[in-house]
């Protein structure tokens, strides 16, 4: 991968954090930052780690929005009809859309708070003795942050279990900042996802793209999220069909 990563390089065509990391790190080399420059192993890791963290994740989350697609009909319904008054037939959607479209991020929203498929954020350690909400947590201890947990909290959610993706939305048609800030699936804190914004544009633009253009049929599927797989998968859907819109 090393080789690979390295051989497709050409200096001065920039097309992804691959070419940037290699970049900077050949000026830094021949620079008084020398010594800061990380070595062609050490970019390797970083883009297979950035890979892994962004591609399983992102993935996941287009995998289960297709299935509360297919199993919501009422919803698909409300996601097209928003799509097609913001954005219409004549065009494809674009980023800047997404402040116009409150049901397609309430959707987003319920997707990820719903399945929470990343139910724990990575474990991390204490560096000293400390103390959380009246908890001691001595140094040295594993500890992560149980997100699955926060997002069925009957305490903050009404109806925890039931998809609804309206729980978002204002009486006057807007998202509540103040609720879908509780939906925890990045982590928290200092090392919370670095591909949060780049994971959320993502998932936005394939679903306003997709929505756009097919409808998901199948027959009788209901998600049931008692059944996950041990990888935080839907159970199969083994009826799935995409239909052109037009
Ligand atoms: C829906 C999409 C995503 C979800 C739900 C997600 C979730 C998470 C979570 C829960 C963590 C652990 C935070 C912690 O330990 O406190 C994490 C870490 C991380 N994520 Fe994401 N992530 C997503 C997309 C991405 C993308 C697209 C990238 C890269 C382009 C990315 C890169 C990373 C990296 C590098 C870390 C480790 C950060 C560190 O240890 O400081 N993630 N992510």
């Amino acid at each position: 991968i090393s080789t690979l990563i390295i051989s497709f390089f050409k200096q001065g065509n920039i097309r992804d954090i691959t070419d940037k990391l290699i970049a900077e790190c050949r000026m830094r080399s021949q620079s008084e930052y020398k010594h800061k420059a990380l070595s062609n192993d050490d970019i390797t890791s970083i883009v297979l780690d950035i890979f892994g963290a962004g591609f399983d994740t992102v993935s996941k989350a287009l995998s289960w929005s297709l299935m509360y697609l297919v199993s919501n009909p009422t919803i698909q319904q409300k996601i097209h009809a928003e799509l097609d008054a913001v954005v219409g037939q004549n065009r494809l959607p674009k980023f800047s859309d997404r402040a116009q479209l409150p049901y397609m991020n309430a959707f987003i929203l319920e997707m990820l708070r719903h399945s929470s498929f990343v139910p724990f954020t990575i474990p991390h350690s204490t560096t000293r003795d400390t103390n959380l909400y009246g908890f001691d947590i001595p140094k040295g201890r594993c500890v992560f942050i149980n997100q699955w947990q926060v997002n069925h909290d009957p305490d903050l959610w009404r109806d925890p279990f039931i998809f609804r993706p309206e729980r978002f939305i204002t009486t006057c048609g807007k998202i509540d900042r103040n609720l879908s800030d509780k939906v925890i699936l990045f982590g928290m804190g200092q090392r919370k996802c670095i591909g949060e914004t780049i994971g959320r544009l993502e998932i936005f633009l394939f679903l306003a793209y997709y929505s756009r253009n097919w409808i998901s049929v199948s027959a009788d599927v209901t998600v049931d999220i008692l059944q996950y797989t041990i990888n935080n998968e839907h159970r199969r859907c083994d009826h799935f069909k995409v239909c052109a819109r037009v």
